[in-house]
């Protein structure tokens, strides 16, 4: 079995890589960056140590790689032959990717009726939607026809954490042990197999949403009002008592929303609360709050990890200031090597915070959320 995996980056090497190598996939990863290209090629495996006591390392073989810059043409074909293609590239980067997927498509369905899943590994809801979208805005009719009948756009959540690497070997990756990637099954057509270790589920929304709204709240959380502390790392930040009750506030605001949304049990969600929690302590991990912390305009936006449970929360009557600290807290990352967050400090600069949060969150300056988070925004700027 064939899968192209878009990303040959952290998540991409150090968990999605992994399981389908270990599932019996050869894998081609494509990437822009031509050291990982060039040493994936060469190598053919790379290894991959588990962030425990034991250290374990496994070596993940069976896998190549093709620049989507100088190897255009073979990315085509390789999505053509395709049994999978997966993507972990940051949501913002999938319209990159677009064209590459949709002209492996057509190649792909003039000849043939064989199925093609394109699951994308990103920390978004309805990540493979989106990439639906931007794939069949660049295909024609005719094409668009035949995918319909044998490409499937499934949705997915993807937990691991893993941080920046800096090691000799620039393709180890160390790694989190524990981790969750869950499938929406409705959205697959016959012909699929199940690859190990993905949890195939009816109806995703619960999954990502707890997922989202919990560890990647949380994390931002951390990063953001660790940031504010002069933290350098989430490990450091995260042994910072009054700063984890905080985080802890944050997570039972949006666990109020997902116990009574989609009636999960609350003493159970309390236990996933807590684990995730000891998951950032993890101190065989050192994540830096710059990482966690970036691109906060995407974590800033509407339908993302803090603005949708605190709509939520409004919508059902429930507390949301711990939310609202925590956007204001992302207003305040000024991290200069971060693209998102010196685009949101010049925009607080020339509009206004005010403005900047319409802009950025889409709440009105009216809206209940937008002033808790002015509120909040004044008292961290003190
Ligand atoms: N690192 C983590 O702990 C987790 C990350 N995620 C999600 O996974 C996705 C990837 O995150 P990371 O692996 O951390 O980022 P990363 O930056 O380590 O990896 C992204 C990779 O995509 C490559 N890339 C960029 N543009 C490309 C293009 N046009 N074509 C092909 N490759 C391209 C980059 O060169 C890089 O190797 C993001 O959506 C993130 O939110 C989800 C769960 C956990
Ligand atoms: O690009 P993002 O959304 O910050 O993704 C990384 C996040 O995902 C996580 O891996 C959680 O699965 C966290 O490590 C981190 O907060």
């Amino acid at each position: 079995m064939k899968a192209v995996h878009f990303g040959a980056g952290n998540i991409g090497r150090g968990f999605i890589g992994l399981l389908l190598s270990q599932a019996g996939y050869e894998v081609c990863f494509v990437d822009v960056n031509e050291d990982f290209v060039s040493q994936l090629q060469k190598r053919g495996e790379y290894p991959v140590t588990l962030a425990s006591d034991g250290q374990e390392t496994v070596m993940v073989n069976n896998v190549t790689a093709l620049s989507s810059v100088t190897h255009a043409a073979e990315v085509v074909a390789a999505i053509a032959e395709a049994d999978l293609v997966t993507t972990a590239v940051g949501v913002s980067i999938l319209k990159f990717i677009a064209g590459a997927v949709a002209d492996g498509i057509s190649k792909r369905v003039a000849v043939s009726a064989a199925p093609l899943h394109i699951i994308a590994c990103e920390n978004a809801i309805g990540g493979s939607a989106q990439l639906k979208e931007l794939v069949h805005a660049k295909l024609d009719e005719d094409t668009r026809r035949k995918a319909d009948a044998s490409v499937a756009f499934p949705n997915a959540a993807v937990d691991r954490i893993v941080p920046l690497q800096k090691h000799d070997d620039i393709l180890k990756v160390v790694v989190e042990p524990f981790y969750e990637w869950v499938v929406d099954s409705s959205q697959m057509i016959p012909g699929y197999t199940p690859i190990e270790g993905v949890h195939y589920v009816e109806n995703l929304e619960p999954y990502i949403e707890r997922k989202l709204f919990t560890v990647n709240t949380g994390h931002c959380s951390a990063a953001y009002l660790g940031y504010l502390r002069g933290y350098e790392t989430i490990q450091q930040a995260m042994a910072d008592e009054p700063l984890t009750a905080l985080v802890r506030e944050v997570l039972e605001e949006t666990g109020a929303v997902l116990v009574q949304k989609h009636g999960f049990d609350k003493a159970e969600h309390s236990k996933y609360i807590d684990k995730i929690l000891e998951r950032f302590r993890n101190p065989a991990l050192t994540d830096e709050v710059s990482r966690v912390g970036r691109s906060p305009l995407r974590k800033l936006s509407p339908n993302d990890r803090l603005v949708s449970p605190a709509l939520q929360a409004c919508e059902r009557g429930l507390s949301y200031t711990a939310l609202t600290r925590s956007m204001a807290a992302a207003l305040l990352f000024d991290v200069t090597d971060d693209p998102e967050a010196v685009e949101l400090q010049a925009a607080i600069a020339e509009l206004g915070v005010e403005a900047a949060v319409t802009k950025y969150t889409g709440l009105a300056a009216d809206h209940e959320i937008h002033q808790s988070v002015m509120a909040e925004y004044g008292k961290l700027k003190k």
